[in-house]
Parts: structure tokens; C-alpha cells; sequence
């Protein structure tokens, strides 16, 4: 029977839902909380909402691909109590959570590529598992699955450094998990000679780190006086790019808006905790100055690294004529 609740609308995301998410508003229901991150084919997903009518399950995945497949199995399930969101587990645990609230985290074969250049990037290290810690009650279960077993070196160390959870098992780590399902990449691993390493930590009651949920900021907007033109600035525009800290701003293209006059900048950005592809515009005021702002195509949240990008392209555009200036601005700095 096909579901008919409020939230099973397609395309949940980590970019439109609000931020922290009031799960008992989108469930209908007050029920503990269990999360999967890169839930892959849903199976397990819908095997935790099985196994557990009275929480609300709720699954994050960066491969749209996977989460429309998931989300298909979700309807057909007509079970009331899961749910299917696009996006980082990162951007998921930082964003949507607020501190203890999740009874139970199962992140399942994380980052098969561990070895590769996506090694820095990898889900399990120090902040996420902080985050991971800042987000479950007192009592709840982080369950991590891997099959490398350099990964579950890194990730045994990285545990047992976190004075907030408590090894389950007399073992660093088990090879075995009874009574558990097992996904479909774990069965790949079987047959491929790659057996489990299965990790089951509790929260204690020793202070933790403090995550702060974070929140939209106010929308950056710069004003920018210039004797130069829109098409002035389009020609002198290069692809560039622009880091402070862990934050990375590529500005990739700009275009010209001929209806409006405005000039349109691509911009790609990658925080620790969320990636985010948008446009800035700039357009002209009646008073001759221009206003810079983000457009909103594709659901951009102002975060600080929408800030430093706005911030930087204002200060570029200012460079580019010794009479230019920036006027007014209301961009948060580093
Ligand atoms: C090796 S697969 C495992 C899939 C599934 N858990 C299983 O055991 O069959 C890793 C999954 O995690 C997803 N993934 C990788 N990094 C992620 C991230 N940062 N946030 C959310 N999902 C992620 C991938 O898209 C992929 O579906």
C-alpha cells in the first residue's frame, strides 16, 4: 500500500529542508531517532524501520541515483516511519541534528576508495565522529561496518582517542555481527575474500565535544561602485579560485544576463561540512552602483563560505578599476 505521508514527496534534501530539521513535524510523530549514512540500495534502511516501528528511521546518501532507487522502495513499503534525504552525511549530521537526539547512528562500508585522493575526505575522522558523538542521546549505539582493514585500523584508533564512547565488545572490533543483515556491498565483499569488521560503540556519560547545529547565516550582499561596465568586467573575468581555511571557492564562469544587465558568476564551494553549487549576481541599482547577492537558482544557503565567496568576488570586482570601490558591506569575514 502505497504511503501517504506529508514528507514522502520525492527529493528530500540536506539543502531545502530547514535547518535543524524538526523531525516531529516531518514524521507526524514523536519517536527516537536512528540514522544511516550511505544507506547504497535501502535494503538495511528499510530493515531498520522494520526492525523498529517505534523510531523514526531516516537514511542520508550522496548518490542521487541510490536515493531515488530508495525512495521507490520506501512508497512501495508504505512504511510510515523512514525516510530517504539527499546529501552529506556531514552536511546532515551538522545541519539538520541538534545535539542528542539520535538513539542509534549505523554508517555501513563507508569510502571504498580509502586508499585513493579521496583519502582526505573520508567520512570517519576526528569531526564527524565528534559530530557523531555531539548528536546521540546518553546510551545511543554508533555502529560503524568496514571491510579494509587499514580502515578499521584508523577508525579503532580514532575510537578508542573518544572519551564519550564506550567500546560494546571486548574486541577492537568484531568480524562477526549475528542477528544483523547483511548489505548488499558487504555481500560483494564475501565473495571478493573481504570479510566485515564491525564496530559497536556507546554514548557515556563523560562531556563530549560541543558541535553547534549549524545555521543559515544572513544573506551576504555587497554594493559595489564602478566606472566600469558589466561587459568590462566579464572580459577581465578568469576562471580563479579562492581558499581560506578548509574553506575552497572555485569561480568558474561568468555570463552576461542581457535582459537585466546583471553579470552571473558560477561558483563551486566545498566546507567542511556541506558543498554547494550557485550562482552570485551582480546587478545594477538605479543609482549606477551594483548590488551583489547570491541568485537563487538551485537552493543556496548563505553559510560562511558563501560569505567569503561573496566577499572575495566584491573585493576582485572593487580591483579592477582604481576608481572602483566597494560601498556598502554585509559579509561575514573568516
Ligand atoms: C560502499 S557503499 C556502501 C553502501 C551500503 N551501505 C552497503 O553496505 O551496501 C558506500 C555508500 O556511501 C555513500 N556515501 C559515500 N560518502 C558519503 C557521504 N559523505 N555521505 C552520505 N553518503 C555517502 C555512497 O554513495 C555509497 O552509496
Amino acid at each position: 500500500m502505497p504511503s501517504t505521508l506529508p514528507f514522502q514527496h520525492r527529493k528530500l534534501s540536506t539543502m531545502t529542508l530547514p535547518w535543524p530539521v524538526d523531525w516531529t513535524a516531518l514524521f507526524g510523530t514523536v519517536r527516537p531517532l536512528i540514522l544511516e549514512i550511505g544507506f547504497g540500495n535501502g535494503d538495511y534502511l528499510l530493515h531498520l524501520a522494520r526492525q523498529h516501528p517505534d523510531y523514526n528511521v531516516i537514511g542520508v546518501e550522496i548518490s542521487n541515483k541510490s536515493l531515488e532507487k530508495a525512495e521507490q522502495k520506501i512508497i512501495n513499503s508504505g512504511l510510515p516511519n523512514v525516510c530517504a534525504i539527499h546529501g552529506r552525511g556531514e552536511t546532515a549530521l551538522h545541519h539538520l541534528f541538534a545535539s542528542a537526539t539520535i538513539s542509534q547512528i549505523h554508517v555501513n562500508y563507508p569510502d571504498p576508495w580509502f586508499k585513493s585522493r579521496h583519502a582526505g575526505r573520508r567520512l570517519i575522522q576526528r569531526d564527524t565522529l565528534d559530530a557523531i558523538v555531539s548528536r546521540l542521546v546518553p546510551g545511543g549505539i554508533f555502529y560503524l561496518a568496514t571491510d579494509i582493514l587499514d580502515y578499521a585500523e584508523m577508525a579503532h584508533e580514532l575510537l578508542a582517542d573518544t572519551r564519550s564512547l564506550t567500546n560494546q565488545q571486548s574486541v577492537p572490533w568484531a568480524d562477526e555481527m549475528p542477528g544483523r543483515i547483511i548489505t548488499k556491498y558487504e555481500q560483494k565483499g564475501y565473495q571478493e575474500g573481504r570479510p566485515g569488521h564491525f564496530f559497536v560503540y556507546q554514548r557515556n556519560e563523560i562531556a563530549g565535544p560541543d558541535v553547534p547545529v549549524m545555521q543559515e547565516l544572513e544573506m551576504p550582499h555587497i554594493v559595489l561602485q564602478t566606472p566600469l561596465t558589466p561587459d568590462d568586467m566579464l572580459e577581465k573575468f578568469d576562471k580563479m579560485t579562492h581558499h581560506i581555511d578548509d574553506i575552497h571557492v572555485a569561480y568558474l564562469e561568468a555570463f552576461m544576463d542581457h535582459r537585466r544587465r546583471a553579470l552571473l558568476f558560477e561558483i563551486k564551494m566545498q566546507e567542511p561540512t556541506i558543498d554547494q553549487h550557485f550562482c552570485l549576481t551582480l546587478t545594477p541599482r538605479e543609482d549606477g552602483d551594483y548590488t551583489l547577492i547570491y541568485a537563487t537558482i538551485g537552493n543556496p544557503r548563505p553559510t560562511l563560505g558563501m560569505h567569503i565567496a561573496t566577499g572575495h568576488l566584491g573585493d576582485w570586482l572593487a580591483s579592477l578599476h582604481p576608481d572602483a570601490q566597494v560601498v556598502s558591506r554585509k559579509v561575514k569575514e573568516a
